[in-house]
């Protein structure tokens, strides 16, 4: 076993070595551009792109003409969100989304209010998810977009997506989701589960960096978006600029093994996370963030009491993990979406997200079990605050000197 240990595949995951095969050629020999109609390096890039819309197409259960390659998942969360705001603007101004998105909604949505929208911010309950009944009192005649995530990228709570969508349609709104975390790990499937727009990423899913899509559907309704990247009309004019060939193959190929191997995969790691969440909830005073129901298979967020999540993390330094404070970011602030579901600064400060993937073994698994209990006893060990929640005193009377 090879240590550092690799556990934070919510944030990205390394390339399946088939996904690097299958892109290799299109760095090489078969370098077109896939818009050079007039001869074969050209039709060699094209038929390559043609392939790999295929495969997506086939993993989320739509037509090739709904796909937009994009830059990434946060490229096509700008595209649906600001290209159906511009799109429809005739029809109303408003939008819903939810306190726990990711900041490429939740910024996009800032950036919109400067331009005339109106957003509503739905809270989640402590388990993470939305409360149905609160989206259904916001939807209004201008009601245009919702948009909530399929599955979170901290917690990994999965939201109920066809309820949601079937309370947007019902008031004549869009619904879009950002499903970066959700598609190649769950069945999802656009139609079913009624989604309108749809945002995802290669390099969740074993693909390369830098690549994703935006589904936009064409039938039941037909959903238009206004571009935002003009140029030479690539993508049905839908997205300019030269298509990232390997990467566009790399995301076909991502989405075809993960069609084939999830419900494999899926089983294998909700048995592993499992395993690891009861072993370090044995311990006292940690706690799983999040519904535990409807979730991802893969992702387990533990806040241990008492510790702090930075400290934590240098003590398990053998660990490639997340911590749900916030040096590790740019920003300062603990987690908003651990502060989301009502979890005081102290305990988002103390919480720890395992992201299990692909290539993580049962092995790496027991040895982050026993990594991860050491480093928390030790520190506990040291920690005041532990002694005195041993002794019984109870530390919320506790009036602390302000600094
Ligand atoms: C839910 C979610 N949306 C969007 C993104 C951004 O994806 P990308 O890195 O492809 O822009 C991420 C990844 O960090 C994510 O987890
Ligand atoms: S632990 Fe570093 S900012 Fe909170």
């Amino acid at each position: 076993m090879e240590l550092p240990i690799y556990l934070d595949n919510n944030a990205t995951t390394p390339l399946d070595p088939r996904v690097l095969e299958a892109m290799l050629p299109y760095f090489t020999t078969k370098f077109g551009n896939a818009a050079s109609r007039n001869h074969p390096f050209g039709w060699v890039a094209e038929e390559g792109v043609d392939y790999a819309r295929e495969q997506v197409a086939k993993l989320i259960g739509c037509t090739e003409k709904e796909i937009i390659f994009t830059s990434g998942a946060t490229e096509a969360d700008n595209l649906g969100i600001k290209g159906v705001f511009e799109m429809y603007s005739d029809k109303g101004n408003h939008i819903i989304t939810a306190t726990t998105e990711h900041k490429a909604i939740l910024d996009t949505c800032k950036h919109l209010e400067k331009q005339g929208a109106r957003v509503t911010y739905l809270k989640v309950k402590e388990d993470g998810l939305i409360d149905l009944a609160e989206l259904e009192a916001a939807m209004t005649p201008e009601t245009i977009l919702v948009t909530i995530m399929y599955g979170n990228n901290e917690i990994g709570v999965i939201q109920p997506i066809k309820e949601i969508a079937a309370i947007a349609h019902k008031h004549g709104a869009l619904f879009f989701t950002d499903a970066t975390q959700a598609v190649g790990k769950i069945p999802v499937n656009v139609i079913e589960d009624g989604i309108d727009l749809m945002a995802f990423s290669a390099h969740k899913m074993y693909g390369p960096k830098g690549v994703g899509a935006l589904y936009v559907r064409r039938k039941n309704p037909r959903v238009k978006v206004t571009s935002q990247m003009d140029g030479g009309g690539h993508e049905r004019g839908m997205r300019s600029g030269t298509l990232n060939v390997p990467g566009i193959v790399g995301l076909g190929k991502a989405c075809e093994l993960c069609r084939l191997e999830m419900d494999e995969e899926a089983k294998r790691l909700s048995a592993l996370r499992d395993k690891l969440e009861a072993a370090l909830t044995t311990m006292e005073e940690s706690y799983v963030n999040g519904n535990t129901q409807h979730r991802l298979p893969h992702v387990a967020n533990i806040s241990f009491k008492y510790v702090e999540g930075e400290g934590l993390m240098m003590a398990m330094k053998d660990l490639a993990v997340s911590s749900g404070s916030a040096c590790t970011s740019a920003s300062l602030e603990p987690s908003y979406v651990l502060k989301s579901l009502g979890l005081s600064d102290d305990l988002a400060h103390s919480s720890i997200r395992f992201g299990l993937g692909r290539f993580t073994t049962e092995e790496e698994v027991d040895y982050a079990i026993e990594n991860t209990k050491k480093a928390v006893n030790h520190l506990r060990d040291l920690s005041p605050l532990w002694e005195m929640f041993k002794e019984g005193i109870d530390l919320s009377k506790i009036e602390w000197a302000e600094h």
